[in-house]
C-alpha cells in the first residue's frame, strides 16, 4: 500500500493557545483514518490542514507526493466537507451542485442527480437551501464531497444532524466508497461509526495526535 497523505511535524497556535505539536500521521491509500477528540481539540483545523485552507506554523502535508501551500494550493482529486460549507442560499440543493460542478467540468447534470439520491436527497427537490434542515445540508455537503469521483474524501462529521435511517444510508454509502479504493478521512463522536468504518483511529490528547489504542479508547469512551 503507498503513502498518499503524510503530515510531517506540523504544529499549529492560534494566538496564544497551541493546538497541536510535533503531528505526525501518515495515510495509506485506500484506507480509512478515523479522527476523534474533544470539541476545540483541532480535528477540523487538521483537515483543513491537509487540504490547505490553513497553513501549519511549522511542518508539511504532502499529499501524493506534493507539498500543499508550496507545490499545490490544494490536493487534487479530493473532496471534502469539512465544518458547514457555504452554500448558494437562493439555489436548490441541485443547482448548487451544478455550480461547483461546472468548475472542474467533469460531470453531467445526471452524475448530480444519481450522487443526490445516493445520499438521500431528492434532485428534483426545489426547495431553496436557505430552508434546508440541518440534515439536508449535511448530505449535501456529503454530495459535494463525492459527486466527482474523488480519490480522497474528508467527511468531518458527517452523521451529525442525521435521523438514524440517514445513518445507516451515510454508512453504506462510505463502505461502497471504501471497496471502490477511495482513501477517506472521517470525524465522529460516535463510537459506533469510528469502530464500523475505520482502520486506522487517531485521537487529538493534549495537544498530539496518537493512536487510539484500547487503552485510550476505555479510556475516552467511558467519559462520553
Ligand atoms: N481560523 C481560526 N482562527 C482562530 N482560531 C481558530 C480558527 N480555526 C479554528 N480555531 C480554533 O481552533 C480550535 C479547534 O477547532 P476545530 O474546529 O478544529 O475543533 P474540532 O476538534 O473540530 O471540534 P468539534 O469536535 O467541536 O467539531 C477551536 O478552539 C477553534 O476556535
Amino acid at each position: 500500500m503507498s503513502q498518499i497523505i503524510e503530515v510531517n511535524g506540523v504544529s499549529k497556535r492560534f494566538k496564544k493557545r497551541t493546538l497541536m505539536k510535533d503531528v505526525n500521521i501518515t495515510v495509506n491509500e485506500g484506507s480509512t483514518i478515523g479522527l476523534v477528540g474533544e470539541n476545540g481539540s483541532g480535528k477540523s483545523v487538521l483537515y483543513k490542514m491537509i487540504v490547505g485552507l490553513i497553513e501549519p506554523d511549522t511542518g508539511e502535508v504532502i499529499v501524493r507526493g506534493k507539498r500543499i501551500g508550496r507545490d499545490v494550493d490544494f490536493p487534487s482529486n479530493t473532496g471534502a466537507l469539512i465544518n458547514d460549507p457555504g452554500y448558494i442560499a437562493p439555489y436548490s440543493g441541485f443547482k448548487n451542485l451544478k455550480y461547483l460542478a461546472e468548475i472542474n467540468q467533469i460531470i453531467d447534470d445526471e452524475k448530480i442527480r444519481d450522487t443526490l439520491k445516493r445520499v438521500g436527497l431528492d434532485p428534483e427537490d426545489k426547495t431553496k437551501v436557505k430552508d434546508y434542515s440541518s440534515g439536508m445540508k449535511k448530505k449535501l455537503g456529503i454530495a459535494q464531497a463525492i459527486m466527482e469521483n474523488q480519490d480522497i474524501i474528508i467527511l468531518d462529521e458527517p452523521f451529525n444532524a442525521l435521523d438514524a435511517k440517514s445513518v445507516v444510508n451515510i454508512r453504506q454509502v462510505i463502505k461502497e466508497l471504501q471497496t471502490e479504493g477511495k482513501t477517506i478521512l472521517l470525524t465522529s463522536h460516535n463510537h459506533e461509526d469510528i469502530e464500523m468504518l475505520c482502520n486506522d483511529v487517531y485521537i487529538i490528547l493534549d495537544q498530539e495526535v496518537v493512536e487510539f489504542d484500547e487503552k485510550i479508547k476505555e479510556m475516552y469512551f467511558s467519559h462520553q
